[in-house]
């Protein structure tokens, strides 16, 4: 498994060698040492999810309050765009948004370090995503910004077919900026 830095402080794009053959394929999904040397703590993951989504289906955009939290995500089926923004306020790449597509070919991970908003669409008719947490889930904490929001401008990659009733209520990109003091 090897890893690459992005443009953006702390998110890094970790790329596994997956062994294919006429059964299928084997892929080591974490390595403890690998992420050390990116300078990520793997013992401190506290809770593994995955979620299945249907396709055009968009999740997010989430962050959380306080400590914020960590996360490393995979697609183990199918394929999503997923994307996140550095909300970091004393970030050099603060408003920052990038995309990057996970499937179940590649097998790429997103390391996302606390102080993101994270989202995703599914771009396959049925999409599981996987993700590691370095805290465990606190709703009480939950950042919904709208996945749509003007200033964003995501471009999500396939028509919208199913967002939650959390995320159809998400606050705007400008009052969180205010509330972090970067307005
Ligand atoms: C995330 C989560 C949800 N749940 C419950 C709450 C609710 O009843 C149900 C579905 O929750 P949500 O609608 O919030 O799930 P979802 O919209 O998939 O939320 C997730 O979206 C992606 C983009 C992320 O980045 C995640 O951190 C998480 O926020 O599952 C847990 O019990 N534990 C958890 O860790």
């Amino acid at each position: 498994m090897k890893f690459t830095e992005t443009d953006v402080p702390g998110l890094i794009v970790f790329e596994p060698t997956p062994h294919r053959d006429e059964r299928g394929y084997f892929t080591r999904t974490q390595d403890v040492s690998v992420l050390r040397e990116a300078g990520i703590d793997g013992t401190a993951f506290v809770q593994d999810n995955q979620s299945r989504s249907y396709q055009g289906v968009v999740r997010g955009m989430h962050g959380r309050g306080g400590g914020g939290e960590a996360k490393l995500v995979r697609c183990a089926h199918g394929a999503v765009l997923d994307v996140v923004v550095d909300a970091r306020a004393d970030s050099p790449t603060f408003g920052a948004v990038r995309s990057f597509v996970l499937d179940d070919q590649l097998h790429r991970q997103l390391y996302i370090p606390r102080g993101f908003l994270h989202g995703y669409q599914a771009i396959t008719s049925v999409t599981d995503v996987c993700y590691r947490m370095d805290a465990f889930y606190e709703p009480d904490e939950d950042i919904t910004v709208a996945w749509n929001d003007p200033d964003l401008a995501i471009e999500w990659p396939a028509p919208v077919t199913i967002v939650s009733a959390r995320d159809t209520a998400g606050s705007s990109w400008a009052s969180y900026r205010e509330s972090v003091g970067r307005g």
